[in-house]
């Protein structure tokens, strides 16, 4: 028997594709979406495989789905990311086709058209109707009745006598071309990137470029010229951002520079919109796509760029789920696709600019802001000696400067990476202090809100009248600043002024957030307190002063990556003052201005700042000269955790040796040249929704087989049972 056999991955959390045997009337190919029978129901998969073989007990396929087949590249990208991930491969397939697969079904779109006979009674309104379907024209009747100028009600009487009738309505198309605007005269430094990225882009080969330069140097606007030239060759491009669901000025600027919309990929898309880009992705209707990471698994037919913008950011790691950075899967997918790949930032993560200087990456640089802009001069306010007074957050050469720039009718920006009112509540009568009762951490008093919330697990509760340990009443204090306090200063010291508070927060959601983000770059307030989504790539023409209230809220926090994201968060958000005609101003209140990371953003050296960082790392073995990842173990109770946890560390040591992936002997110093394990260890918050957790973590040299390691561990180690979990996160990028 050689029968025709597919194996089919189905999304669920299993690793293997199952086999089916082809019937003969059906023609499939791989990547097409297939329903097969799986136990006693159905489930929708995809071809993985054709192959010919014996089928005798083998179930048949059911029926092939209307879908656009998942093409080749796509496929061994999610076979890949699965591989890297240590995830099952079904649950990698889930994030690339729940969208078309869930697709609430389309209501058909109806259009009008005339259908001959004259109606009995002429009107003007009626003339005008009929004119405007001329001859042989279908329109939507929403879309005939402004053209018309008339009410529907008047199409609708016309489609009773017969004059009209209605037929469904095919797909409109997903973007009008209005002719590509072209960009601004580039500098000589622009020019020259731009020319070597039209050029990689052209060559259709796999490339990666760091585009690096400093916030306002026209990083987007070189790219754009990448963009161009893929769209001008016939292809494909996808652009990743953070904030994507922010950045409706982005998705303008697009517009305005290539005449189309590009699609645009993120959760806040509601699902029938997304599953339409999907499809005209797919197709190659959708030319180019703006959107968060998981617009990584599109179908792309013809994907020849991909950019990932603000290449630093930490939400590019995807912590639930399947957890994978999207940053270094772009790599990935643009080897698989032959795309050329764009990393761009003003402050790259040592992870690229190691690989940039190591030559595994083009390196390209703009070093000034455009037009002669300069970037913002920077002090800082030692708090030690001229800091506010006590319970207050600005101090009082903040509040200066902040009265100047007013007086001056521009904006000041105050930045705390801390949502929120206060992060701890205490009695000041009992000493008690308000914790989660799922997670080892402090409520956060929300003013706004008026309760106390769970930053973990998102508990909420009511701010008591009384102290429910003492009973004591009027002695809740709130401790330490949140945004919502730092408002609260900024319109005592300002009760004129307009404030906002920009926080992710706030009810409302995006969509609020959206309008106050281009409220604010309109100069409707004068004063925005905002956390670290008010730093990311937004321009606002007014704002002149940026003030940092409290700098060294991030430094110490034993995340090895903390000095990095420091530096950036605060060269971005300062970043945000005078990018146009204004001279910008930054003041950043420390209690350590000599600290290395601060030193370093004051004086502006990047380069030095770099520097050490990259020797830090190198010397604690950390990445990107060693790889990591944290094995978290978890359960109701802290022992049955535990004992697991340790029980993974001695099948580790028992196995048999792997040249692949051998153990570190003796100590485990920076140069050790085998796999290192850490822990088990407590982790930093040791319940989060009332399961206790250890962590381990397992420090690897370039060249070992991490995953290989990580697998056999699992394998010989005894299997989880009960609620027990234990969950791999390969490159983590939260150590809590
Ligand atoms: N050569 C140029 N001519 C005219 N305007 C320019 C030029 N280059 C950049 N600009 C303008 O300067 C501003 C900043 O440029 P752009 O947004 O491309 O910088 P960026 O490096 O991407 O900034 P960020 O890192 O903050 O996102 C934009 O308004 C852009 O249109
Ligand atoms: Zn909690």
């Amino acid at each position: 028997m050689n029968r025709l056999i597919a194996d089919v991955l189905i999304p669920v959390a299993v690793d293997i594709a199952y086999s089916y045997a082809v019937p003969e009337h059906l023609g499939v190919a791989p990547g097409d979406f297939v329903v097969v029978p799986l136990g006693r129901r159905q489930a929708e998969g995809i071809v993985w495989d054709l192959r010919r073989g014996a089928a005798d007990n083998l179930k048949l396929i059911q029926a092939r789905l209307d879908l656009p087949p998942l093409a080749e590249d796509l496929r061994r990208f999610i076979d890949w990311v699965a591989r890297w991930t240590l995830s099952p491969r079904g649950m990698v397939l889930r994030m690339a086709i729940r969208t078309p697969l869930q697709a609430p079904p389309e209501p058909p779109r109806l259009g009008v058209m005339r259908a001959g006979v004259l109606p009995a009674r002429m009107t003007p309104a009626r003339h005008r109707v009929l004119e405007a379907l001329g001859d042989g024209l279908v329109l939507a009747r929403k879309e005939l009745a402004k053209k018309a100028a008339c009410s529907p009600n008047v199409i609708d009487g016309l489609i009773d006598e017969g004059t009209l009738a209605t037929t469904v309505l095919v797909d409109e198309p997903d973007s009008v071309r209005e002719g590509i605007s072209h960009g601004p005269t580039l500098e000589p430094d622009q020019a020259a990137a731009a020319v070597e990225l039209t050029n990689q882009v052209r060559r259709q080969t796999f490339t990666v470029t760091l585009l690096e330069g400093v916030t306002g140097s026209g990083k987007t606007e070189v790219y754009f010229e990448a963009v161009a030239s893929a769209l001008e060759t016939g292809g494909h491009a996808l652009i990743l951002l953070p904030e994507i669901a922010l950045t409706a000025q982005f998705l303008d600027r697009f517009t305005t520079r290539f005449g189309e919309r590009p699609g645009e990929w993120h959760s806040a898309v509601g699902p029938r919109r997304r599953a339409r880009t999907w499809r005209a992705v797919a197709e190659g209707r959708i030319k180019v796509v703006v959107g968060a990471r998981s617009a990584l698994f599109l179908p792309f037919r013809d994907l020849r760029l991909i950019v990932v913008d603000e290449e630093h950011d930490s939400a590019y790691k995807q912590e639930d789920g399947v957890p994978y950075h999207a940053r270094d899967m772009a790599v990935v997918r643009g080897q698989l696709s032959k795309s050329a790949v764009i990393l761009a930032s003003a402050t790259p993560s040592i992870e690229t600019r190691v690989n940039a200087e190591q030559g595994r990456y083009g390196h390209l640089r703009l070093h000034a802001r455009h037009g002669g802009r300069v970037l913002p001069a920077l002090s800082a306010i030692d708090l030690r000696k001229a800091g506010p007074s006590p319970g207050k957050w600005i101090s009082p050469r903040l509040a200066q400067a902040m009265t100047e720039t007013l007086a001056r009718g521009e904006q000041s920006l105050l930045f705390l990476n801390r949502r929120g009112y206060a992060p701890l509540t205490l009695c000041r009568l009992c000493g008690h202090r308000f914790q989660c009762p799922h997670c080892t951490a402090w409520l956060v008093e929300h003013r706004f809100r008026k309760a106390l919330v769970c930053h973990h697990c998102g508990h909420i509760e009511p701010v008591p009248e009384a102290c429910p340990a003492c009973g004591g009443l009027h002695h809740l204090t709130a401790c330490g600043p949140g945004i919502e306090r730092v408002a609260e200063e900024a319109a005592e010291l300002f009760p004129n002024a307009r404030t906002l508070v920009l926080s992710s927060d706030l009810p409302g959601g995006t969509a609020r957030m959206r309008d106050e983000l281009e409220a604010v770059a309109q100069g409707a307030c004068d004063i925005v307190i905002g956390t670290q989504l008010v730093a990311k790539g937004h321009n606002f023409p007014l704002l002149s002063l940026v003030g940092v209230v409290d700098a060294d809220i991030s430094l110490a926090n034993g995340d090895p990556r903390a000095s990095e994201r420091t530096f950036q968060i605060l060269r971005q958000v300062t970043g945000r003052a005078g990018r146009f005609e204004t001279q910008g101003q930054a003041l950043i209140q420390t209690w350590q201005p000599e600290h290395p990371v601060i030193a370093a953003l004051l004086s502006g050296d990047a380069e030095r700042f770099y520097a050490e960082e990259t020797e830090q790392r190198r010397r604690g073995g950390l990445p990107p000269f060693r790889r990591l990842a944290a094995l978290i173990i978890s359960a109701k109770e802290a022992a049955v955790a535990e004992r697991h946890a340790r029980a993974l560390v001695q099948a580790a040591h028992a196995m048999p040796p792997n040249p692949a992936y051998l153990l570190a002997r003796g100590a485990p110093g920076p140069d050790a040249d085998g796999i290192v394990l850490l822990g088990p260890a407590p982790a930093p918050i040791t319940v989060i929704r009332a399961r206790h957790r250890f962590r381990l973590l397992i420090k690897a040299p370039r060249g070992a087989d991490l995953q290989g390691f990580i697998r056999a561990v699992l394998a010989a180690a005894p299997p989880p049972r009960g609620d027990l979990r234990v969950s791999v996160d390969i490159d983590p990028q939260s150590f809590l």
